[in-house]
């Protein structure tokens, strides 16, 4: 420190002077850094921040281990009470446990950074998930703003005692929004937290609140809902006139809500994540939910890997019906993937016309076909010994191939796939369902569907109409799509794998012959279905690595069904690392 005396020296300032200057110097630095370092640029940190969204490709969040099991709202109600019950913590340490996970959740992307925060809260127990979140910030000295949308006056206690705690806890108070008064100025380089309804919602929102929401979605802020979107129902379709905030991000407690995958409700959610809160272990795992979620760890349990003496004996032979003049493809596809999906032995039964086809396509792939010379078969009369028959695959709807079908389900009395054109011939001729056997699958797009049950009101309408018409026929249904739902027996099971890629023709074919092939196979029906719809929408999820999700068509789907497979058992990937 010579240099430094000696400069002060020189300008005449005594030794002590010296050293105090020096500390204070030395404090201001330190302090300054500390500053700096607590509070970085605006900009910086709000880019942290987005891109938890940019990243937030489907893939991505569809990878994530989440609860297999969508619970309904009185089965979540239920758990809270339970884990209060065991724990034996009032219930408000429940939502403050909430509310603080999701404050570490907001801190570990923001960092600390003095990005404006509006907390949104209604009265209910979502709107004191939020009062905890928001107290949490202030106490870390973030920028925040709350509000209480008061849009009823039967506060909950829990809500009332977060509102309290928050109040005691900082000058900081709410303000609160009351039907008429002017809704704050929502910027673009805001942050909202959607902390209004949460399950609870029930009925139609006040046209107030509307038009809170509409200003939310209008400013262009990065939008975090708490639970589900607010304005999104847990059990049933947007009425005529809804809003429903629209978010860049759900946390969600626990377990994912029923509407994230729903055609009229999942595009509203960009990305989301469930986010643990500690119910009772015991009460989730051994209650029985109506519905499910059908991903890896599910399919897992239900694979059986193959003995090392095994032959092709072992693993039943398929026989697809299908194909007409114009559409032998779509037979094709089916017997492929047929092979592809492990089934020892295919044969592909055809018009006449289709066999040199179908031979040069697939040398692996026997026919059989009708005693006619037509453009489609007339009988379906075979010898091949199957264990699984799957029918429908371009086999088009002409009477006389409806007559050869009516005759030949008279003679099933094993389970069957059932696709595209037959499930077109049954849906016109009803009678025919009398003759279909117990737990056959039927693979039916939305348009398939529609003829053969009737016309839906909405998504909800939909599953319940299908769930109740599979019961009263003993069959699967598996209502294809983004999300294909397959139900059996009442329940529901949600596809977790699949993306817009398969959106192309054929892929349905590829699934018909997926389905039949783990059915020869010996997989029981439910099995199969659920496995197939699986390992299909996975195949097309790797090979969008390869064809991206254009370029994907329905054949490079089975190109990819044993990488499918194979990577039931590949280590885990790892998730992104966070930057900044
Ligand atoms: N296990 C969990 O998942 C936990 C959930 N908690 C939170 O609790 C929330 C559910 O809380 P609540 O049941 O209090 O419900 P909400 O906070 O979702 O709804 C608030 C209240 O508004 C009423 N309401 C419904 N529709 C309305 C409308 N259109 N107009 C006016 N009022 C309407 C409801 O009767 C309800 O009492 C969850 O979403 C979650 O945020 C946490 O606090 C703790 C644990
Ligand atoms: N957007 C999507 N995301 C995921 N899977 C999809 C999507 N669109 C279609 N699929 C899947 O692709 C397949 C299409 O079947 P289908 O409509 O019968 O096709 P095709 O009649 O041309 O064979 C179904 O398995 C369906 O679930
Ligand atoms: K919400």
């Amino acid at each position: 420190m010579d240099w430094v005396k000696r400069y002060y020296i020189l300008l005449g300032i005594s030794n002590v002077y010296v050293i105090e200057l020096w500390l204070f110097l030395c404090l201001s630095v330190y302090a300054f850094a500390k500053a700096y370092r607590k509070q970085p640029p605006e900009s910086s940190k709000k880019v942290v921040f987005l891109q938890q969204r940019d990243r937030s490709d489907f893939l991505i969040y569809k990878r994530k281990n989440i609860s297999m099991k969508i619970y309904s709202r009185a089965q979540i109600y239920e758990a809270d009470k339970v884990t209060v019950e065991k724990e034996g913590i009032p219930s408000i340490n429940l939502m403050e446990r909430a509310g603080g996970y999701i404050y570490e959740w907001v801190n570990e992307r923001l960092k600390g950074g003095q990005v404006p925060i509006k907390v949104f809260c209604g009265i209910g127990n979502n709107g004191g998930d939020g009062m905890v979140l928001a107290r949490y910030l202030i106490e870390n000295n973030y920028n925040v703003t709350t509000y209480v949308v008061n849009y009823n006056n039967k506060r909950v206690p829990d809500f009332l005692g977060a509102y309290d705690r928050l109040k005691s806890a900082t000058k900081n108070w709410p303000i609160v929004i009351n039907e008429g008064d002017e809704l704050p100025a929502i910027s673009p380089q805001d942050i909202v937290v959607d902390a209004i309804f949460g399950i609870g919602l029930n009925r139609v929102v006040q046209d107030w609140v509307k038009a809170l929401f509409t200003a939310i979605n209008n400013s262009n802020a990065y939008v975090l809902s708490i639970d589900i979107p607010s304005g999104m129902y847990m059990d049933m379709a947007p009425q005529e006139g809804d809003v429903i905030i629209l978010p860049r991000f759900t946390l969600s407690f626990q377990a994912p809500k029923l509407p994230f995958f729903l055609p009229d409700t999942a595009p509203i959610m960009q990305a989301w994540d469930i986010l643990d809160i500690g119910l009772d272990p015991e009460y989730l795992a051994t209650t029985a939910t109506d519905v499910e979620l059908i991903g890896k760890q599910e399919v897992i349990q239900m694979y059986r890997s193959r003995p090392q003496f095994a032959h092709k004996g072992m693993f039943g032979h398929s026989l697809l019906i299908g194909g007409s003049y114009g559409k032998m493809g779509a037979i094709i596809l089916a017997s492929k993937a047929a092979m592809r999906a492990g089934s020892g032995m295919v044969t592909a039964y055809i018009p006449q016309i289709g066999v040199p086809i179908l031979q040069t396509a697939l040398p692996e792939v026997m026919t059989e076909t009708d005693n006619f010379n037509g453009k489609v078969f007339e009988e379906i009369d075979f010898q091949t010994k199957a264990n699984a028959i799957g029918i429908g695959p371009g086999m088009g709807t002409d009477s006389k191939t409806a007559k050869a079908m009516g005759d030949f389900l008279k003679t099933q009395k094993n389970p069957l796939v059932i696709d595209a054109d037959a499930i077109n011939i049954i849906a016109a001729i009803p009678e025919l369902l009398a003759d279909v056997p117990a737990l056959s699958i039927f693979t039916p797009h939305f348009g398939e569907l529609e003829r053969l049950i009737g016309k839906w009101e909405d998504d909800f309408d939909r599953l319940e109409k299908t769930a109740k018409f599979a019961k009263k026929h003993d069959i699967a249904i598996v209502m294809k799509g983004a999300h294909t739902i397959t139900t059996y027996d009442m329940k529901l099971y949600i596809n977790d794998s699949g993306n817009p890629g398969l959106a192309t023709a054929g892929s349905g074919d590829v699934l018909t012959g997926v389905i039949t092939g783990l059915l020869a196979q010996g997989y029981h029906p439910m099995e199969a279905a659920l496995m197939g719809v699986y390992f299909h929408g996975r195949a097309a999820d790797i090979a969008i690595n390869q064809y991206g999700i254009e370029g994907l068509i329905a054949s490079d789907v089975t190109e990819f069904l044993g990488r499918a497979y194979m990577d039931l058992f590949a280590k885990p990937e790892q998730p992104p690392q966070e930057e900044g």
